[in-house]
């Protein structure tokens, strides 16, 4: 076993046979200040597959996520080093357009964040700062955003009441329609089930395993089970270095890292 961080040059060519990298970071880091929170990190998100990030608290997971769609920069004294890689073009480029990259790269966050508006605003507000669409065409993206998040049924005869109104497992799915309404490619997932009951974990992970059909998913999780059921690759960070990148089954089965091993036996975290 070994006991150094990975490379992704390293990675099997059988595990990727065949996928597409639709992200792709490479000697990536990230600076808080003097604090380097992220050490060269190497890694893929490949089209359509779901990739989840575990590792114990601290160790640069949000921080990771953070970076792909450029939310760090509403923060002074934050900064990225390295390219993050969409289709080819990087995101990092001082010319790329954030709001361009924002529709792009979508994100849900651990707590719901629905803003303090009808469900119908809620959605609507999102694909108005991207797009101007006739009426009907807006009705029909706010309905199609719904049913992708698996909500409509439960609010179609309340999409003028407040999106604050709904419980916490539907304020998570109505964020989930804000971000699929303006038509992501990838979608950033931070903890979003730790805030929710196990009924609506399921329902989130169900939408997540729905959803992967057709965006590329990235997402942070403290629960092992979860990323082992919602994930096809999983990446195991430790104080902002990538220790290993593999297909779930074989980071749960079979880890090549004595450190992932002790994490995933619960050893520490
Ligand atoms: N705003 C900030 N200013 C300075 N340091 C920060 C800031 N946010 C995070 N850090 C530091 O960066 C490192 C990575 O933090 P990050 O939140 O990305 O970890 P994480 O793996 O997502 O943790 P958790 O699982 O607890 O959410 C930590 O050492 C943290 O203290």
């Amino acid at each position: 076993m070994n006991d150094r961080p990975t490379n992704i040059a390293a990675i099997d060519a059988t595990t990727a046979a065949g996928q597409r990298e639709k992200v792709s970071i490479r000697n990536l880091s990230f600076f808080y200040g003097e604090t380097k929170a992220l050490k060269s990190i190497n890694l893929p998100l490949y089209d359509r597959t779901v990739t989840a990030f575990i590792g114990p608290s601290g160790c640069g997971k949000s921080t990771l996520l953070r970076i792909l769609n450029r939310i760090y920069e509403l923060y002074p004294k934050q900064h990225a080093e390295g390219e993050v890689l969409l289709d080819g073009e990087n995101v990092l480029d001082p010319r790329q357009d954030l709001n361009l990259l924002r529709a792009k790269i979508g994100m849900v966050f651990q707590k719901p964040t629905p803003f303090p508006m009808t469900i119908w605003d809620n959605i609507a507000f999102g694909i108005r700062l991207y797009e101007r669409l006739p009426q009907s065409e807006l009705e029909g993206r706010i309905e199609y955003a719904l049913r992708k998040a698996a909500l409509w049924d439960e609010v179609k005869d309340k999409l003028h009441k407040s999106g604050m109104g709904l419980s916490g497992g539907q304020q998570q799915r109505l964020c989930i329609a804000r971000s699929v309404a303006v038509k992501p490619e990838v979608i950033l997932f931070d903890e979003p089930c730790s805030a929710l009951d196990p009924i609506s974990t399921g329902k989130i992970e169900e939408l997540i395993d729905e959803l992967k059909v057709d965006y590329t998913i990235a997402i942070v999780t403290h629960n092992m089970q979860q990323a082992a059921r919602v994930s096809k690759y999983t990446a195991f960070m430790y104080l902002g270095e990538l220790i290993e990148f593999n297909l779930t089954d074989k980071i749960f089965t079979a880890p090549t890292h004595k450190k992932t091993e002790e994490y995933i036996t619960g050893r520490f975290g």
